[in-house]
């Protein structure tokens, strides 16, 4: 389960989130949308620890990331793909999530097959990588440990059609097996087909909640999305 109880975060001049409440349940898969500058980021990175709200509460498996224990086995989390080592192969990268969680190198060979990187692709260095080799190694990276819950910020960006059809799958198959997945993304009709759940935001308010049906209707997520947050962009001067 993962939990916003009014959560809000003021920076200096902007209010990045504003009394953000929703829930996502375990075995199910949350689109998590807004266009730029939406707050979806913050929220995620409040979500995994990495910043604090200014008020309210997030927590996930039922306490603050922080508060957990062993977090890394229980929570996975993607929130940006172009963060590992350039220089680093993308076997090393997963060998040395392994030694951290404990795991056997075994789990590296089964987590770079899962997320379709070949053996020669994994012996080259990250700053080789296309855009989507690194979405796939970032989620292979947050399955090392086989979370409960899963944290991902726009893991679709870069991935082609047949890569965006194995994560599709793949989230299919995690929620499952049980396993809360929040997802972030701007590709609408993909998160069409994978959620069950979308929470829709706009300059840090949730502007609407609920089935994928229930926000769709007969006009469709897109056309949803441009009508709720047809006033909710943020001025970018
Ligand atoms: N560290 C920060 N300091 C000041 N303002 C910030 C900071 N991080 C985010 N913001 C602001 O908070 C707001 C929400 O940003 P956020 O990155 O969460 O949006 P987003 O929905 O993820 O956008 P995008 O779809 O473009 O990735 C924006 O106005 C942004 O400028």
């Amino acid at each position: 389960m993962i939990e916003f109880n009014n959560v809000s975060k003021v920076y200096k001049e902007v209010k990045a989130l504003d009394d953000v409440s929703f829930t996502v349940e375990p075995g199910s898969v949350t689109g998590f949308l807004g266009p730029n500058g939406a707050g979806k980021s913050t929220a995620m990175r409040i979500l995994a620890g990495l910043s604090r709200p200014t008020s309210g509460s997030a927590t996930v498996l039922g306490r603050p990331y922080g508060q957990l224990d062993r977090p890394a086995y229980r929570v996975g989390t993607l929130l940006d793909a172009g963060a590992q080592h350039p220089g680093r192969t993308g076997r090393e990268i997963l060998t040395l999530g392994a030694i951290v969680l404990g795991l056997p190198r075994s789990r590296v060979d089964d987590i770079l097959d899962l997320v379709g990187l070949t053996a020669r692709q994994g012996r080259q260095t990250v700053g080789g990588y296309s855009l989507g080799m690194r979405q796939r190694l970032g989620i292979g990276h947050a399955l090392l440990g086989r979370p409960e819950a899963l944290i991902l910020d726009e893991p679709a960006n870069g991935l082609d059609p047949h890569g965006i059809q194995w994560m599709r799958g793949l989230l299919r198959d995690l929620a499952g097996s049980g396993c809360s997945v929040l997802l972030s993304s701007h590709l609408l009709h993909e998160v069409e087909q994978v959620a069950d759940r979308i929470v829709m935001i706009g300059r840090g308010r949730v502007l609407a909640q609920g089935t994928v049906g229930e926000l769709s209707g007969s006009r469709g997520l897109e056309q949803a999305f441009l009508d709720l947050t047809a006033n909710s962009g943020r001025s970018t001067t």
